[in-house]
């Protein structure tokens, strides 16, 4: 089946198009279009409980994280074989590179595949077969994020760990990700550690809905590289200078806050504030198909509704690969592209 093919918007930016960008948040499950996700419950002989994309189109109204989670999963049901995550993440790949990612640090949750009989194998298999082409295919570099899911148990995470041992050469970090109030990082200690052990990179999902004890958590038990979210951290002064001092990255989703109701407008939003108290924050995507927007449409959304110039555009795209895993040298070649952006 051939990706679905990119929805570019003419309009944004200047003539230069998009700012070159890093997308560091980013669930590739939450890129699941309606019209794919069609497309593979056909294919698959799966029923879903939707009679037209629609009808699906409106179930797209969350009133927290939690009611966008039951849809999220629910609707994983159609992604069964290696040629379905390869070709989600051909179509995801098709549209980051019209919205100006130039690297992808991604997400995928390996839980919520075993749990329906999916092996770990086929969904890393599926989805680096597309990764492998990234870089030719769409000009964008890629890294591996394997999460796991904060409301199963930390055995469950432990044994999810053991049975992607034989593919840890395809990842690049862990993460922490779903239903965040009751299951702190502290639960996850254990597997952070071997993960750590293994070489890997930390990241966690803390301070969406969280309080800044999870992020305290995240930083001082499971010892993050970076943050996602974060937003709540504003709540605590001592931790705003903890995270300055180390300069931890914070991978904010602004149109994601809207919809899943951490903050109540986009005019609203904290991301001025927080890159004035000199936070490394970073723009991000968190799930497009369901939140409205892929890269750079938060970019646009955020210069609009909070009237960002194009010096703090550029600071953001500056920030993603600032706060990206890449090496020094593609590093610094995307940070020139970055400062070339628009000045002929
Ligand atoms: O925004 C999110 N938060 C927590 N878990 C998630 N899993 C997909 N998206 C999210
Ligand atoms: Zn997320």
């Amino acid at each position: 089946m051939p990706p679905t093919s990119p929805a570019p918007d003419p309009a944004q930016n200047a003539a230069d198009g998009p700012f070159p960008k890093a997308e560091l948040h980013l669930h590739i499950e939450g890129t699941l279009e309606p019209e794919l996700a069609f497309a593979l419950a056909e294919r698959n002989g799966v029923t879903l409980p939707y009679a037209t994309e629609d009808e699906l189109r409106r179930a797209y109204s969350f009133s927290d994280l939690q009611s966008f989670l039951n849809l999220y999963y629910a609707l994983m049901a159609v992604l069964r074989t290696e040629d379905d995550f390869a070709d989600l993440t051909h179509a995801y790949l098709a549209r980051a590179q019209a919205q100006g990612v130039r690297h992808a640090e991604i997400f995928f949750d390996p839980q919520a595949h075993t749990a329906r009989g999916v092996p770990v194998g086929t969904v890393i298999e599926g989805l680096t077969r597309a990764l492998d082409t990234a870089e030719e295919r769409y000009g964008i570099t890629t890294r591996l994020i394997m999460c796991f899911l904060r409301d199963e148990s930390a055995e469950s995470a432990l044994a999810t760990f053991e049975a992607a041992r034989p593919y840890l050469d395809r990842i690049t970090a862990v993460g922490l990700d779903s239903a965040e109030v009751g299951h702190p990082p502290s639960k996850f200690a254990e597997v952070y550690a071997l993960a750590r052990e293994a070489g890997l990179k930390c990241v966690a999902h803390a301070g969406e809905e969280g309080p800044p004890s999870y992020v305290w958590e995240a930083l001082d038990v499971l010892g993050v590289d970076r943050v996602d979210h974060g937003v709540r951290c504003l709540e605590d002064e001592k931790l705003v200078a903890r995270l300055v001092a180390d300069q931890v990255p914070l991978t904010v989703c602004p149109l994601s806050n809207v919809r899943l109701r951490v903050i109540g407008e986009l005019a609203d939003h904290p991301l001025p504030a927080m890159l004035e108290a000199g936070l490394l924050v970073t723009v991000n995507s968190d799930d497009p198909a369901y939140f409205g927007g892929y890269a750079d449409d938060n970019f646009t959304a955020v210069r609009d509704a909070l009237n960002l110039d194009e010096e703090t555009l550029r600071t953001l795209a500056r920030n993603s690969f600032r706060a990206s895993f890449l090496d020094e040298p593609t590093r610094e070649a995307y940070l020139k592209e970055v400062e070339a952006h628009g000045r002929g």
